[in-house]
């Protein structure tokens, strides 16, 4: 992204960005305290949320350029989402699941030959046991279910793996464990690995790290109009 900047409503929170880049297969960890826009970045990367002004790339193309059923589409090709709460169908099975984003995404669907072997081929390389396959999402241990949701992100191989805090409900080593598993997938593929984290102690795990405070700049807040100049007084 490219001289991006983005406010929150009329005077919320504002961010400036003047220069991301994340290179084919790279993994990048984004760090920041709590409120300094790192989940605004992403909405502004997966264009649910449209900058002011600025360009934003994914995939070869302009998002602002989209309209928003294109951009919509657009991600479902281009990028996989781990969400932190992992936003799994709880009712639906594991399986489908993982197969989820291909229904929305056809150049995703013609890179997987056979769907079904796919999702059990990445729930294996995950740690995933077979026997869940069939098991409801809603089932399954926090754990498993954030392999379900990096299966679910990873399936096609989009450019672009996004994940906003997908750990933060694990001990340390379980997050080891969890991120070499996505990273060795991601990596056979070329896919780049996006992560927000509060927690720098996985800063070693990843090829670069980068600091909110180092890539943005929040926005001052707009001027208030001077309405008590302009108002005429009611005098009781
Ligand atoms: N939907 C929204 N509407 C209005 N303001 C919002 C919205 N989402 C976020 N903000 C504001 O943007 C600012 C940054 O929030 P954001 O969630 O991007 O930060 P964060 O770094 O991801 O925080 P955390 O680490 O606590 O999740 C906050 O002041 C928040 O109130």
């Amino acid at each position: 992204m490219t001289d991006v900047s983005y406010r929150w409503g009329r005077a919320g929170f504002g961010l400036a960005v003047p220069q991301l880049q994340v290179a084919a297969g790279e993994t990048v960890l984004l760090l920041g305290r709590s409120g300094s826009g790192k989940s605004t970045l992403l909405s502004l990367i997966c264009g649910t949320v449209m900058p002011d002004q600025g360009r934003i790339d994914v995939g070869g193309a302009d998002l602002c350029t989209l309209s928003a059923a294109r951009r919509d589409r657009h991600r479902a090709e281009y990028i996989g989402l781990i969400f932190q709460q992992f936003n799994l169908l709880p009712y639906a099975s594991v399986t489908d699941n993982i197969l989820l984003p291909l229904r929305f995404a056809p150049k995703r669907r013609g890179r997987v030959s056979g769907p079904l072997h796919e999702a059990a081929r990445l729930c294996a390389a995950l740690g995933i046991d077979e026997a869940l396959l069939a098991a409801r999402a809603g089932s399954l241990s926090v754990g498993q279910q954030q392999r379900v949701a990096a299966a679910r992100a990873l399936i096609g191989f989009p450019q672009l793996i996004i994940a906003d805090e997908p750990t933060s409900a694990l001990d340390a080593a379980s997050q080891e464990t969890f991120l070499s598993l996505l990273f060795d997938q991601a990596r056979t593929h070329n896919s780049a690995v996006m992560m927000v984290s509060h927690d720098a102690r996985l800063a070693p795990m990843f090829d670069r790290v980068l600091q909110m405070d180092d890539i943005a700049q929040t926005l001052p807040p707009p001027p208030q109009k001077m309405r008590s100049a302009t108002k005429p007084e009611h005098n009781a």
